[in-house]
């Protein structure tokens, strides 16, 4: 289980300015659950996901992974991580890079060996499994780093645009491979501007504008499309300008 409590973050720019990138965010994802976390560009969706991740801390507000503070290591040991922007040793074949990333994780070689033939299979990469990342398209890369996320069988999983660079295809091997973490009873935290996803896949949804949580609920309640309540809601905030 995550729980944000009233997490705030604000960035200091030059000259003074500041911007409030996460404001008093409180939140609880349930054990199990697929949470979609959504917004217009610069709502604040990645600043969260840092958040929980540890990777920046929050000037207040406390965040919890599973009981323990999300400052402790240990909470991280069982969360996949794919950040918005993955970046690999490329000059490594995926291979090896997820020898490496399961080297990090503590796996045994054995380990190592299953989990990554079965990752490379599903993400479609076992012929390329040899070859340098550098030379990679997009989607390859992106399809490298979904299987480093996933190489030590994490119970938490965040995605942060796990679409992002992805043909038809590459998102349809996305989607069934979440869809897999869900039956699995994995906790999944996905960011993502593909609302048709966010809307297949997920039990719940969060609209975030301007740092705030706007809205949030089941994606079962929904009454209309989703990307019809995400105007809205962006709408009802008269804070819509484009970023
Ligand atoms: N390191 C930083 N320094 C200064 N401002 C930052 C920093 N990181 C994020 N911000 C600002 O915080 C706000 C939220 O950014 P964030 O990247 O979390 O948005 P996002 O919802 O993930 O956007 P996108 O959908 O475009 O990826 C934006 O105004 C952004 O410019």
């Amino acid at each position: 289980m995550i729980i944000f409590e009233d997490v705030c973050k604000t960035f200091q720019l030059e000259r003074g300015k500041k911007v409030s990138a996460v404001q008093c965010l409180s939140l609880v994802v349930a054990s199990g659950e697929v949470f979609g976390c959504i917004g217009p560009n610069g709502a604040g969706k990645s600043t969260t996901i840092k958040l929980l991740l540890d990777l920046i801390r929050p000037d207040s507000g406390t965040i919890t992974i599973n009981s323990l503070p999300s400052r402790d290591n240990a909470s991280r040991a069982r969360v996949g991580y794919l950040p918005e922007n993955p970046c690999q040793y490329d000059f490594l074949t995926a291979h090896e890079y997820l020898a490496y990333s399961g080297n990090l994780s503590g796996l045994s070689s054995s380990i190592i060996a299953e989990r990554s033939s079965l990752l490379l299979e599903k993400l479609k990469l076992s012929q390329a499994a040899n070859r340098r990342i550098s030379g990679y398209s997009k989607g390859m890369q992106q399809r490298t780093a979904i299987a480093a996320a996933l190489i030590h069988n994490p119970d938490l999983v965040v995605l942060d645009e796990p679409m992002s660079g992805l043909d038809p295809l590459g998102r349809k091997l996305i989607f069934d491979l979440i869809a897999e973490l869900k039956e699995q009873g994995k906790t999944v935290f996905i960011s993502s501007h593909v609302l048709t996803d966010i809307e297949r896949l997920c039990d719940r949804v969060g609209i975030i504008v301007q740092g705030r949580l706007c809205h949030e609920g089941q994606v079962s309640d929904l009454t209309m499309p989703l990307e019809e309540l995400f105007l809205q809601v962006v709408a009802d905030t008269g804070l819509d300008e484009v970023k």
